[in-house]
């Protein structure tokens, strides 16, 4: 087993799914690993990736070009797999780290790969682009292709990319094969593949069977992931270890398995009227961080435009409203967000800036829901549902990593209390979130308001006074009251698009439009809403036709 990569990170024993895979994955078999959230996936195919290359002979140099390529599905896991990558490297100056993603400036990463990447970190749009594009890249000594949250990269469509991109690189299993190829042509390198998530479905059969040739696979219990059995910092059950299986035809038969979990997560859902939604979540917020001030929190939303209000809202809201008293911000902690459609700097400063923080929110979209390991996350809240169960575990999956413990929170409407059958299908089970008694630490006027007393969460004082004070900031504040349109309209697009089967639980049809509009603090009726929607997108439609016009008019001029 490789030693160098203890002593730079400080860890004392392997993880259980290291100590398992690496000495299968050092013996060139191709692999393919299912192990829960944070139990160390990123170490257990770089350590050995080093290793052979640290050794290898004639040593590695820049101008061998790729020897391993690592694909990932966002940016940001990019950038953490090239700052793991970089530590693990630091005595082995001689084997270059690289990364290529989407948002980067293509001519400078032209320039790096001419210069030579030893191991290269790549989203899979910007790899193919640099293969087709980029003649300097050279990959003919390439050992290695490893995908890390292989199911994520195929559902964020680019299926059609990687089977391209195994094409370009001679690695697809079904037309080439890595035997036939030492036997046949000596300059090129025997292939090693390896595929890893904690959640793998029928989409990786297919890239397993045309990446992986004669694969071992090794699960590994969430109750087992923790770490090696010489430590006793992590609960560890022997009998819960799964044998490696031999995967020569694929072993996705059963789709709706088990997903891994990790042992130390308390999952909790929360019922909560729609129109109470808002109300609920700052006070949740508030009451977290009043219990424990050193804490960091992920709460996932379902749209950027959703994203932006709430941290917006979150930033600004100041509580208690019109008081005499000084008032302060509500959730007094440094907030931040995160997604898709920010600008790329962006992105990059707040993934590091979350990370250094010791207390904290991020609001964020699924851009932050795979394999980011931001340290000590104590919360995740899942304010809207992640929709398929899958994300639902890469979302939690962000807290009690490695043997921490962490809790997690899901909103549900009561329409779609369904959604913990779904879950449940999984293996996956949640207990109710005591939120009465919660609210209850909110005495208002130095009363409090016992939890029996309310027919519905809408009319419980607290809520009430908090919902107010929030429509009449949002009505106070253009700018707010902008946001919190665009993120209603986004919210509402989001649900209808929830896929087959949940649809019969998020059903667009039981959602009330005007109760939808009040957890976006906003006091219109939603017609209103959706009418000067409808207006905006008239406008834009004239405004484009228009413009279209007169283009084509200055066209025909020209012509
Ligand atoms: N042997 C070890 N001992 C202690 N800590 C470790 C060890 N190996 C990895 N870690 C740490 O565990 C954390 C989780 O690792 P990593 O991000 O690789 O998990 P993962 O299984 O890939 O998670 P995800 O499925 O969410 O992507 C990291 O902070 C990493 O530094």
């Amino acid at each position: 087993m490789p030693t160098f990569w203890g002593q730079r990170m400080r860890f004392q024993v392997p993880t259980q799914v290291q100590a398992k895979a690496i000495p299968l994955i050092l013996s060139g078999r191709h692999v393919l690993v299912n192990a829960a959230t944070g139990t160390g996936k990123t170490i257990t195919y770089l350590a050995p990736i080093i290793h052979h290359l640290q050794k290898h002979e004639p040593r590695v140099d820049r101008f061998h070009g790729t020897f391993a390529l690592v694909l990932v599905p966002t940016r940001e896991l990019c950038m953490q797999v090239y700052e793991v990558l970089q530590k693990l490297l630091h005595r082995f100056h001689w084997i270059v780290p690289g990364y290529i993603m989407g948002g980067e400036n293509r001519s400078k990463e032209k320039a790096r790969l001419r210069k030579g990447i030893s191991v290269l970190v790549a989203t899979p749009g910007r790899l193919l682009d640099h293969l087709k594009n980029t003649s300097s890249f050279v990959y003919t000594k390439l050992q290695w292709i490893i995908f890390d949250e292989a199911d994520r990269i195929l559902e964020l469509g680019f299926g059609k990319e990687i089977e391209e991109i195994l094409d370009l690189l001679g690695s697809r299993q079904n037309k080439f094969h890595s035997k036939d190829i030492t036997a046949t042509d000596s300059s090129v390198c025997p292939r090693q593949n390896i595929l890893l998530s904690a959640t793998l479905n029928e989409k990786v059969n297919h890239l397993a069977k045309i990446s992986l040739e004669n694969p071992v696979m090794i699960g590994i219990d969430h109750k087992t992931a923790g770490a090696n059995p010489a430590t006793k910092q992590f609960k560890l059950v022997d009998s819960d270890i799964e044998d490696d299986e031999e995967y020569p035809n694929g072993f996705l038969s059963s789709s709706g398995g088990d997903y891994k979990l990790p042992e130390l997560l308390v999952q909790r859902y929360v019922k909560v009227s729609c129109g109470s939604r808002l109300a609920v979540l700052l006070s949740i917020l508030k009451n977290l961080f009043e219990r424990a001030a050193l804490q960091k929190i992920v709460v996932f939303f379902s749209t950027c435009d959703s994203v932006n209000f709430h941290y917006s809202l979150l930033s600004e809201f100041q509580w208690p409203p019109n008081s005499p008293e000084k008032s302060s911000q509500m959730v007094g902690y440094k907030t931040f967000r995160l997604h898709g459609n920010m600008q790329h700097e962006d992105r990059r400063t707040t993934f590091q800036a979350f990370k250094t923080e010791k207390s904290a929110v991020l609001l964020s979209t699924d851009v932050a829901a795979r394999g980011l390991d931001f340290p000590k996350v104590r919360c995740i809240i899942q304010y809207d549902s992640p929709g398929e169960a899958t994300e639902y575990v890469h979302r939690v999956g962000r807290t009690a990593r490695l043997g921490e413990s962490g809790d997690s929170l899901l909103f549900l409407q009561p329409t779609e209390m369904d959604y913990l059958k779904d879950l449940e299908k999984h293996g996956v089970s949640l207990t109710q979130y005591p939120l009465l008694k919660v609210l209850e630490t909110f005495p208002l006027q130095g009363k409090k308001h016992p939890a029996k007393k309310f027919v519905s969460l809408d009319m419980h004082p607290w809520v009430s006074f908090l919902q107010k004070g929030l429509e009449s900031f949002i009505s106070a504040e253009p700018s707010m009251k902008k946001l919190a349109k665009d993120a209603f309209c986004s919210w509402v697009r989001a649900y209808t698009a929830h896929r087959g089967d949940l649809k019969r639980i998020f059903m667009v049809k039981k959602l009330h439009l005007g109760h939808v509009a009040r957890s976006f603090g906003l006091k219109e009726q939603p017609s209103l809403v959706g009418k000067s929607h409808q207006m905006q997108m008239k406008k834009r439609k004239r405004d484009q036709k228009q413009k279209g016009l007169s283009k084509k008019r200055r066209v025909t001029k020209k012509m």
